[in-house]
């Protein structure tokens, strides 16, 4: 006779929040806001605020579903081991009924309140991020977050599909940004946590093609994503407020990324640069988009 293991207790709601990935989660929602503000039209307040909040929730659902597919990668990396799941403070079931019913919830809601181009795109990024990054590429190939990041480039589309139903060009170089923006943000990251993935079997690019060559795509991709994100001005899709404060915040970027890519290093601080784009990466975008919005608003 075989025994069934035993339930876990029901898991906290804290657990349930932790599911969400709810600090990464506030850029991911912050973009989708700002390409919301950034359109030509003024939204009416409770639907702005019903968009955002399917954004998050939608968001959450994404970080849930990606949590209840890979426990078992979680559990081998230091960073993610006392996640809910690999912690077994939680039923695998749990989050994954959670994740489809606040997947399906934010998309619905989107779509009935307001409107089916909003809710298209923003089902997309959900699947986007689970099936083509999470459940494809991650474990495939070290190009799984250059493909698979597109996922969290959509929300400044969302946001400016919510406002005015439609998409256009400087919600579609809104999304490049992010895009462009993904492997200098996480292959910065990767090459200080490189052991963490290394010994979890997942083939980040550092791990497969090691240091030199991540180091170097890092310094690639942010050529694009430099002349990307200062286009809008000279483009007449933003004013010069927007165009100063780009201009700068895109030159630190480049320098920190050009320290790495040099594989600079400075005496008894192993890893300063990397970790300094790393979290210069995320300031980075909250200040540029944060400056659009100022541009169009207040500017
Ligand atoms: C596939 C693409 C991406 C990968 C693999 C990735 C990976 C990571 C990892 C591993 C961390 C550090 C640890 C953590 O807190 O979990 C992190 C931090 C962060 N990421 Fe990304 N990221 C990606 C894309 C994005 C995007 C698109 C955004 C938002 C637009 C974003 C925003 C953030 C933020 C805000 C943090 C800091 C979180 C904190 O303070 O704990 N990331 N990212
Ligand atoms: C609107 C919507 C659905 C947006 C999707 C949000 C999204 C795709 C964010 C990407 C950022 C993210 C959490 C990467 C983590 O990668 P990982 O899963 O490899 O990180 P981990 O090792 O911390 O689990």
């Amino acid at each position: 006779m075989t025994t069934a293991a035993p339930l876990l207790p029901p898991a906290d709601w804290r657990d349930f929040l932790a599911l969400t990935k709810p600090r990464v989660m506030t850029l991911v929602v912050f973009t989708g806001l700002c390409g919301m503000l950034a359109a030509p039209v003024a939204v009416d307040p409770v639907l702005g605020f019903t968009a955002i909040l399917c954004i998050a929730l939608g968001a959450g659902a994404a970080g849930a579903l990606n949590q209840w597919y890979e426990a078992d990668l979680d559990a081998v990396m230091k960073r993610t081991a006392a996640r809910p799941l690999p912690a077994g403070r939680m039923e695998r079931q749990s989050a994954l009924h959670f994740g489809v019913g606040l997947g399906a919830f934010s998309v619905i809601l989107m779509g009935l309140a307001v409107n089916l181009a909003a809710a298209a795109i923003l089902a997309v990024s959900i699947l986007f991020y689970v099936l083509i990054y999470t459940v494809w590429l991650k474990r495939r190939t070290p190009q799984n977050i250059v493909i698979g990041g597109a996922a969290g480039a959509f929300p400044p589309l969302i946001g400016w599909a919510a406002a005015t139903g439609e998409v256009a060009l400087l919600p579609l170089l809104l999304f490049a940004l992010v895009f462009l923006w993904t492997p200098p943000h996480f292959w910065a990251l990767a090459l200080f946590v490189k052991t963490d993935y290394a010994n979890a079997g997942v083939p980040m690019l550092p791990v497969v093609a090691g240091e030199r060559v991540t180091r170097r795509q890092i310094g690639l991709y942010t050529i694009p994503m430099a002349l990307v994100a200062v286009a809008p001005w000279p483009l007449g899709l933003a004013g010069p407020s927007y165009g100063v404060v780009a201009t700068a915040m895109t030159a630190v970027f480049a320098l920190l990324a050009a320290l790495v890519a040099a594989g600079r290093t400075s005496a008894g601080k192993p890893m300063r640069h990397e970790k300094q784009l790393f979290g210069f990466s995320i300031l980075y975008l909250f200040v540029v988009f944060g400056a659009l919005v100022v541009d169009r608003w207040v500017a």
